[in-house]
C-alpha cells in the first residue's frame, strides 16, 4: 500500500463535451471498481483513501455536469462491493448503506438546512443531533430471533452480505443472547467491528515472524481477520465490536437514537462511550473537534464523526437517497493528516556519522497508513528552524509530550507539521539535542553552516564501522588485495574484524581459533595464505595513505598528501594534532598547531577542524594507537626541490603502457609536479598514450606541449 495514485494531469470537467465525458466516466467507474474490489473483497488496497475518494469526487462532479450518465451501475449508486466467493450469502431484510460525507463545518451547516427544510421546521427550530465516533472497521449486522444469535453477515453491496455467524460467535463483544427488558421478537442489530491500534501492531509483528500477510491498517486487518473461511483464525485474532445502528426491528424499543443506544447496551451490546446528544451546530462542531485531539489516544482508529437525527420519526420521515440516509451524516477528519502524541525522540546515526532525529508517535492511521514515526531531519527543524533560516511550524519547536499534527501525502515519509500548544504539558521541557554519539559515546560536532551533527568517533563507532573498514581497504587507502567490500562485510558479521587494528592481527587470531579461516565456505588454504601475505604485505604503508584511510571527514586523497608532506612522519603528525586538539572546544582554537594547520596551502578550515575533532575524540586514539602497534608507517618522501617538473601541472591520458595511471601520478607527486584531471591553460604538460581522445585535442588547441610516455621518462630522468 502507501501509493498514492498516479498523478495524470486531470481534465477539466468544465470543458469535457458530453462523448469525452462518457469515456472519462468509463474509465473512472472501472478504476474505482477495480479498488472497491480489492478493498472490500480482498482486504487489500493499492491506493491510499484519499487517492481514491479523489476518483469518487471527480466521478461525481461529472455526474453533476452530466446526469444522464447516472445509471444504477454507477459507482456512485453503489455501497461496497459484492459478497466475496467462498462465504454463504445473506439478503439484508434492511438494506446496509453508506453515509454522505461533510468534509467542513458550512457541509454540516448546510446539512442541518437540508433536514429542516424536507421537515419543514422553522428557523428556530435545530434537530437534536446524537455525534458518534465514527470507527474506521467494518460494518456487521447481527440477526437476533427471540433474544437468540442467529445470523451474522457483513455489509457487501449493501443487499447481499457473506455469512460470517460462525466467525462472529467467536468474538467476545458480541452476546449471543440478549439481556434486559423489551427484547423484540426479531431484531437485526448492526455496528462496527475493529481492531485495537495496539493489538493491529502486535498481529503485524507476529504475522511478520511468521512471512504471513501483514495489513496496512488496523481496518483491513479486522476485515481481514473476520472475513476468514477458517474459524479458528479469526477465533484468535483480538476483534472488537462496538453497537450503533440496527436493521430490520420487530418492535422498536425506544423513540429516539440515544433511547435506542442506551437500550443496546442494556441488551449487552458495547456502546462507545464517548457518543454525545448535542443541541445545536455549536455542540458537535465542538464534539468533532475536541475528539480530533483525543484521537490518538482512544486506543482504536476513528476517521471522522458520524451526526444523527435524534428523533426516530423524523428519521423515518427523512428516509434515503440513493445510498445514503438524509438523516446521518459523516464528518471526516482531513484523509492525509491526523493528530497524535510525540512520544519522544531517537537519534539514528547514519553510515557516514550523520545523527537524525526521529519522531517516535503514538500510532496513529494517516491516509490510510499506520505512522509511528516521522522524520525530524535536524536539531534546528526541532528548534522550529527550516533549512533556509526562516522559522517553520510558525517557529515552535517541538517537545516530548506534545500533541502534534502529523502528515503523510502520497508516498512522502510522514512530517510533523505543526504543534498544538494549547495541549503542551507543563512539565515538557526544550529538547536537548545530544552532544554525544548514541551508539558509540564520542562526541559529536556541527560544523558552521551545517545543521547535522556527526559523530567523531570515524575509527570504532559501530554505526560506521562497515563503511568506515570499506573505506580503510580501499584502492587509495590500504588496497589489500582479497580484501575488499564483500569480505569486509562477511569478517564484520562474523565479529572477525570490527575495526582497522582487528585486519593485522586475523592470522594471529586464526592461528589460535577453533574455527580457522580456511575452513569457511569459499576459502580454501592457499586463498587464506594469499590473504595473510597481502595483509602482510601493506604493514608497512605511506604516510598518505594511512592519513587517508583513517576516514576523517572532508580529508579526500589530495588533502591526505598535502597532510603527509607537511608533517613528514606519523609521530610528528600525531604530536602537531594533539597539540592543536587542546583548543578544540575553545571558541576559537588559539593553539599554535592548529595555526600551522591551518596555514597549510590548501587546507582550510573546514578541514582542519575535521581533522582535530577526530584528533580530540580519545576513542579514536584508542584505535590509532592499537593500529599503529600493528604497522609501520614510511615518512612522506619530500619532493625533490629542483625536479624539472616541480610546480607544473601534468595531465595523463590515453591508456598507458609503461606505468599505471596510479603510478604515473605518484610518480609525478614525488617530483613536485601537481597532477590534474582535466586540460587547461594552466596546464604545462599532457602526457597521452594511446587512444587519447578529447584531452588531446584540448591541449592541441590550447598550444599545451603534448609528450609521449617515452618523452615523459626522459624528461623527468627515468
Ligand atoms: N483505498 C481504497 O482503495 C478504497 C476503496 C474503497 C473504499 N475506500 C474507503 O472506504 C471509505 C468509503 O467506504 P464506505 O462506503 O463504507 O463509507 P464510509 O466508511 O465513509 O461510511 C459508512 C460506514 O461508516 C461506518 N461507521 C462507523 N461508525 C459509524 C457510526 N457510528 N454510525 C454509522 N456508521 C458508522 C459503517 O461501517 C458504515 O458502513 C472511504 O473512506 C474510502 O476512502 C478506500
Ligand atoms: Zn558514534
Amino acid at each position: 500500500m502507501a501509493k498514492t495514485a498516479k498523478t495524470r494531469t486531470p481534465v477539466d470537467i468544465s470543458k469535457l463535451t458530453k462523448a469525452q465525458a462518457k469515456v472519462e466516466h468509463m474509465r473512472l467507474s472501472l478504476e474505482i471498481e477495480v479498488h472497491n474490489e480489492r478493498y472490500y473483497q480482498k482486504d487489500a488496497p493499492t491506493v491510499s483513501d484519499a487517492a481514491y475518494d479523489e476518483l469518487r469526487q471527480r466521478l461525481e462532479a461529472i455526474e453533476a455536469k452530466f446526469p444522464d450518465l447516472v445509471t444504477t451501475d454507477s459507482p456512485t449508486q453503489k455501497v461496497g462491493a459484492a459478497p466475496a466467493r467462498g462465504f454463504a450469502k445473506v439478503q439484508h431484510a434492511v438494506p446496509m448503506l453508506s453515509l454522505g460525507n461533510a468534509f467542513s463545518d458550512e457541509d454540516v451547516t448546510e446539512f442541518v438546512d437540508r433536514i429542516r427544510r424536507f421537515l419543514k421546521l422553522d428557523a428556530e427550530h435545530i434537530p437534536a443531533l446524537v455525534a458518534e465516533p465514527k470507527i474506521d472497521g467494518l460494518s456487521l449486522s447481527l440477526r437476533y430471533e427471540n433474544g437468540e444469535l442467529v445470523r451474522a453477515a457483513t455489509r457487501g453491496d449493501g443487499f447481499t452480505g457473506e455469512d460470517v455467524t460462525a466467525n462472529v460467535r467467536t468474538i467476545k463483544d458480541i452476546p449471543h443472547t440478549l439481556k434486559g427488558k423489551n427484547i423484540p421478537a426479531a431484531c437485526e442489530m448492526r455496528g462496527e467491528v475493529y481492531m485495537l491500534k495496539k493489538d493491529f501492531l502486535e498481529l503485524n509483528r507476529k504475522q511478520a515472524e511468521a512471512d504471513d500477510t501483514v495489513f496496512a491498517n488496523p481496518r483491513n486487518s479486522a476485515a481481514g481477520s473476520l472475513r476468514q473461511k477458517d474459524v479458528a483464525i479469526t477465533a484468535s485474532r483480538p476483534l472488537k465490536f462496538f453497537a450503533y445502528t440496527w436493521g430490520e426491528v420487530s418492535e422498536r424499543p425506544a423513540e429516539t437514537q440515544h433511547g435506542m443506544l442506551e437500550w443496546m447496551d442494556k441488551a449487552g451490546f458495547v456502546v462507545n462511550p464517548r457518543t454525545k446528544l448535542c443541541k445545536d451546530i455549536e455542540a458537535v462542531l465542538a464534539f468533532y473537534s475536541k475528539i480530533g485531539e483525543e484521537r490518538a489516544t482512544l486506543g482504536y482508529d476513528i476517521d471522522g464523526v458520524v451526526y444523527k437525527v435524534d428523533r426516530l420519526d423524523w428519521q423515518d420521515r427523512l428516509g434515503f437517497v440513493s445510498r445514503s440516509p438524509r438523516w446521518a451524516i459523516a464528518h471526516k477528519f482531513a484523509a492525509e493528516q491526523a493528530t497524535t502524541i510525540l512520544n519522544g525522540i531517537d537519534i539514528q546515526v547514519g553510515r557516514t556519522g550523520a545523527m537524525t532525529p526521529v519522531a517516535r508517535l503514538e500510532p496513529v492511521t494517516v491516509g490510510g497508513v499506520v505512522v509511528s514515526n516521522a522524520t525530524l531531519h535536524n536539531e534546528d527543524y526541532i528548534k522550529g528552524i527550516g533549512n533556509d533560516g526562516n522559522p517553520i511550524r510558525d517557529g515552535v519547536d517541538l517537545r516530548v509530550g506534545d500533541t502534534v499534527v502529523v502528515q503523510r501525502a502520497g508516498d512522502v515519509i510522514p512530517q510533523v507539521v505543526s504543534v498544538i500548544l494549547d495541549k503542551r504539558p507543563k512539565t515538557a521541557k526544550p529538547y536537548k539535542f545530544p552532544e554525544t554519539c548514541p551508539v558509540c559515546g564520542s562526541h559529536a560536532v556541527r560544523e558552521e553552516d551545517e545543521a547535522v551533527r556527526r559523530c567523531t568517533g570515524a575509527l570504532i563507532c559501530p554505526a560506521q564501522a562497515v563503511e568506515r573498514l570499506k573505506h580503510f581497504v580501499s584502492r587509495l587507502a590500504f588496497d589489500i588485495d582479497g580484501l575488499g567490500d564483500k569480505q569486509i562485510q562477511e569478517f564484520y558479521e562474523g565479529g572477525l574484524v570490527m575495526s582497522p587494528v582487528d585486519i593485522f592481527t586475523l592470522q594471529k587470531r586464526d592461528a589460535r581459533s577453533t574455527s580457522r579461516l580456511m575452513e569457511r565456505e569459499g576459502y580454501g588454504e592457499t586463498s587464506v595464505r594469499n590473504l595473510f601475505n597481502a595483509i602482510d604485505a601493506r604493514r608497512s604503508i605511506e604516510l598518505h595513505r594511512l592519513i587517508f584511510a583513517l576516514g576523517i571527514r572532508h580529508v579526500g586523497e589530495g588533502n591526505a598528501k598535502l597532510l603527509a608532506r607537511h608533517y613528514g612522519t606519523i609521530g610528528n603528525f600525531r604530536e602537531s594534532m594533539l597539540a592543536a586538539a587542546k583548543g578544540s572546544g575553545d571558541e576559537e582554537n588559539t593553539t599554535e598547531a592548529y595555526q600551522d594547520l591551518n596555514n597549510i596551502g590548501g587546507i582550510g578550515e573546514i578541514v582542519a577542524d575535521a581533522v582535530v575533532e577526530f584528533f580530540a575524540e580519545p576513542r579514536n586514539m584508542k584505535a590509532l594507537g592499537e593500529l599503529l602497534s600493528e604497522i609501520e608507517v614510511k615518512p612522506a618522501e619530500q619532493p625533490r626541490k629542483s625536479s624539472p617538473v616541480s610546480d607544473k601541472t601534468v595531465v595523463f591520458t590515453g591508456s598507458l603502457t609503461k606505468f599505471t595511471r596510479d603510478e604515473a601520478k605518484a610518480m609525478a607527486e614525488r617530483l613536485g609536479a601537481k597532477v590534474a584531471g582535466s586540460v587547461s591553460k594552466k596546464t604545462d604538460y599532457v602526457v597521452a598514450g594511446e587512444e587519447a581522445g578529447s584531452k588531446l585535442t584540448k591541449a592541441r588547441e590550447l598550444g599545451v606541449a603534448v609528450l609521449t610516455e617515452d618523452e615523459w621518462l626522459k624528461l623527468i630522468g627515468e
